[in-house]
């Protein structure tokens, strides 16, 4: 199994295309968005990285992954500040994109289609199992997706989803380790029907 993109001639040939970097929480998505970002840096590549206001965890002006490494990014309200926002750019890196509205479809594909590499990474689903925000659409219009896995707290296996341990239904509910736990399907299971006693 390839998780790390090392296909140089896609990283570098300046051709227009869409990448998806999604899994649930502590899957790896900032890691990997950040490593493929530094090398195109690396490469000499203009390089811009927005991510969506909301997310405020760690820091507002940088991509920062649960290990602390970090990534200066420009913080955006809605998709279409994006298209305003770029000059002259190589790629376009984008995180917590389940946070963004639909309209970034259209961005995302308007960007590749000037020639922009585009690099997106977010949840696949939301606590409950549900496609999050405009990640699904994002995957069927992408060039390339990569599914990336946590481990599973309770057994060790591979995590497929981000189980939330805190009361809520909102979709959107900022938290780390102590709202969420990547857990496999089979200890999710486990942890509905618990929850339900
Ligand atoms: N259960 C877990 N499985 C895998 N990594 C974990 C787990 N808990 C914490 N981590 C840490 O989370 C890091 C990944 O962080 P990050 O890239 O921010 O993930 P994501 O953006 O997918 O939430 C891993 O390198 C590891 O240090
Ligand atoms: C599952 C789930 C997550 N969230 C929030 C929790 C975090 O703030 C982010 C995900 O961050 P990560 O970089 O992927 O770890 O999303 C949410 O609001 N709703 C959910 O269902
Ligand atoms: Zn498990």
């Amino acid at each position: 199994m390839v998780v790390f993109s090392e296909d140089h001639k896609a990283e570098t040939c300046r051709r227009g295309r869409i990448e998806v970097i999604c899994g649930s929480m502590f899957s790896g998505k900032t890691e990997e968005l950040i490593r493929r970002l530094k090398r195109a840096t690396f490469a000499k590549q203009q390089v811009e990285i927005f991510k969506p206001t909301v997310d405020t965890r760690y820091s507002e002006e940088e991509v920062v992954s649960h290990d602390n490494n970090s990534i200066p990014s420009t913080p955006v309200a809605t998709s279409q500040e994006i298209l305003q926002l770029i000059t002259e750019i190589d790629v376009v890196g984008i995180d917590e994109a389940q946070f963004f509205d639909e309209g970034l479809i259209q961005v995302c594909n308007k960007l590749a289609n000037n020639g922009i590499r585009v690099i997106i990474a977010g949840l696949d689903m939301d606590f409950k199992g549900l496609p999050f925000g405009p990640m699904p659409a994002l995957c069927a219009i992408a060039d390339e997706v990569t599914k990336v896995h946590a481990v599973c707290v309770k057994c060790g296996d591979l995590a497929y989803i981000s189980h939330r341990t805190v009361p809520g239904e909102k979709q959107v509910l900022l938290g780390e380790k102590q709202e969420y736990e990547p857990l496999c399907r089979c200890c999710y299971q486990k942890a509905l029907k618990d929850e339900k006693k």
